[in-house]
């Protein structure tokens, strides 16, 4: 080969899945199929498999277009952290411009086949989310403000609602909660774990509350989101939305969820710690949310 200008061989397929960050988005979509499978049926009927599928697809597509938007935009911090030094762009295995494309694509894709296929309202809160997550929280947020997450997090909160939005066609009380708690539940997920790579996005010159206000503000917001969160999260039973078997898990998981954020937002390191509370609380936060919105759908096809 003699080319002047190196070029990048045509990326692997599974270079296009790690660009849709497929483990974070295991969450957002089972979030997303909970708020639809907790919906109640319309003139006596459940959304059809079919649609119901559709629906979770478009949730899937669209969350990973957003992934891949955010890694075309982000190429530059990414190969700066040890965490993200790997992704198909940071790694010079993939064109950004094939990136860029692919995401613009699988987006539309998404948006517009949720419309055709199931509905407008929930093709609607698909199209917010996505923005929210590649404008509002990659593109304006996350290299200004410590509060990037808390805002632009919002983001990942909205597909319980796409759900619920795509089996009846509107929303509700009880998807606006599960929308809280995802929202109220994203500062102490993230900045749990910010703790223990906190070096990484100094690097990389992203002001995560660790880096710009210090250890002790973090652990302290984290204790103070968890109140908040914890009332998102067991309101739905006292006023009648849920049945006892999402109540009780609610009220048990959040106690753990509590107790373990307590730890957290009271300890203070040297220089040598190993953070392992800090660990076991991210750990936690992500088996949190599989369990209560796992037992919100458990409660409403036992109890029906
Ligand atoms: C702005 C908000 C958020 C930020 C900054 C954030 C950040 C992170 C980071 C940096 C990781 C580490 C590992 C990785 O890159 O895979 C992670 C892991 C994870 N996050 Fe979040 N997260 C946010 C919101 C969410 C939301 C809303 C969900 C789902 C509802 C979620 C689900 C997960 C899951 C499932 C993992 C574990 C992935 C694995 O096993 O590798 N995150 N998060
Ligand atoms: C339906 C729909 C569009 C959902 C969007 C889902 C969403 C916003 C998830 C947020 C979780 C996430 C991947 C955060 C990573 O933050 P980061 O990008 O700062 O992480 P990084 O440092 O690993 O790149």
């Amino acid at each position: 080969m003699t080319a002047a200008t190196p070029l990048l061989p045509p990326a692997d397929w599974r270079d296009f899945l790690a660009l849709t960050k497929p483990r974070v988005m295991t969450l957002v979509v089972f979030t997303g199929l909970c708020g639809m499978l907790a919906a109640p049926p319309v003139n006596g009927h459940t959304i059809h498999p079919v649609l119901g599928f559709t629906a979770i697809l478009c949730i899937a597509l669209g969350a990973g277009a957003a992934g891949a938007l955010n890694q075309w935009y982000e190429a530059d911090i990414d190969a700066v952290m040890r965490r993200t030094q790997k992704r198909p762009l940071p790694a010079g295995r993939m064109d950004r411009q094939a990136a860029l494309h692919f995401g613009i694509g699988l987006s539309a894709f998404s948006v517009i086949l949720m419309g055709l296929a199931v509905n407008v309202a929930a093709a609607a809160i698909l199209t917010v989310s996505i923005l929210f997550y590649v404008l509002v929280y990659t593109v304006w947020l996350k290299r200004r403000t410590p509060q990037n997450i808390v805002i632009g997090g919002a983001a990942g909160a909205f597909p319980p609602l796409i759900g619920w939005a795509a089996a009846t066609g509107d929303v509700a009380l009880l998807p606006f909660l599960m929308f809280m708690l995802v929202f109220l539940w994203t500062p102490p997920h993230f900045w749990a774990l910010a703790l223990f790579v906190k070096t990484d996005y100094a690097n990389a010159g992203v002001p995560m509350l660790p880096v710009v206000a210090g250890e002790r503000v973090t652990r302290t917001q984290i204790g103070l989101y968890t109140i908040p969160m914890a009332l998102a999260a067991v309101l739905p039973w006292p006023l009648g939305l849920t049945g006892p078997i999402y109540g009780w898990t609610a009220i048990v998981t959040t106690a753990v969820f509590g107790a373990l954020a307590v730890r957290v937002a009271t300890r203070t390191t040297g220089a040598d710690d190993r953070m392992t509370p800090e660990k076991r609380l991210f750990s936690y936060s992500i088996l949190y949310l599989f369990v209560i919105f796992g037992a919100l759908v458990a409660d409403r096809w036992v109890l029906a």
